[in-house]
């Protein structure tokens, strides 16, 4: 039965929204790559799913990596943080070009908010480097490169998530 006060969402609890337009991100991501191109060379770029496949792409073609993985991570459903299931990690083939301890890779995400999901992919690569576009204050110390903080109660929207649509005039309400 559904509880009478229903837990409000980790997206509604953040309170703010930060949407952010393809153009806008695009923008991010290849503001991230000038300076992931300081640190590098990478032997590959690890995207972590789904998120983390946009940036992943972007990164991977503008710094010319040409071997692309994934470990595929599920923690929030919609907007709320479940417990991390990792449906599936790098290939044995990766592994070995990190030389079993991440050195030399680049793991991608779109961002960084309570860290839970940065400090699970680290913890498998500690010696990988972690880039994201966006980082939150408690997911940002596990952070190796990012471009853009926001504060811990901003939800952002992707584009991918995202459609136009309506908004009201300002004085007849809109938020
Ligand atoms: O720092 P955390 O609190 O762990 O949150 C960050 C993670 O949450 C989102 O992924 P999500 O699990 O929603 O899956 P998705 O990438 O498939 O959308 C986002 O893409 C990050 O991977
Ligand atoms: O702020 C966010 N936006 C989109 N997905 C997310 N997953 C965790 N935090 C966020
Ligand atoms: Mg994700």
């Amino acid at each position: 039965m559904a509880p009478d006060t229903p837990e409000l969402s980790a997206q509604e609890r953040a309170g703010k929204a930060f949407p952010v337009s393809w153009d806008q991100f695009h923008r991010d991501c290849r503001a991230l790559t000038w300076r992931l191109n300081e640190v590098g060379p990478f032997h590959a770029v690890i995207a972590i799913t789904r998120g983390g496949l946009v940036p992943a792409a972007i990164v991977a073609r503008e710094l010319g990596v040409r071997v692309i993985d994934t470990v595929c991570i599920a923690s929030y459903d919609h907007d709320k943080q479940g417990d991390l299931k990792v449906l599936k990690s790098i290939s044995a083939e990766t592994a070995k070009l990190g030389g079993g301890t991440g050195k030399g890779l680049l793991i991608v995400d779109d961002l960084v908010d309570t860290g839970k999901t940065g400090r699970l992919v680290r913890d498998m690569m500690p010696d990988a480097h972690f880039a994201t576009v966006y980082a939150k204050p408690k997911g940002k110390p596990l952070v190796d490169t990012f471009i853009t903080e926001v504060s811990q109660d901003t939800w952002i929207f992707f584009p991918w998530d995202t459609a136009l649509s309506f908004q009201p005039p300002i004085r007849d309400g809109a938020a």
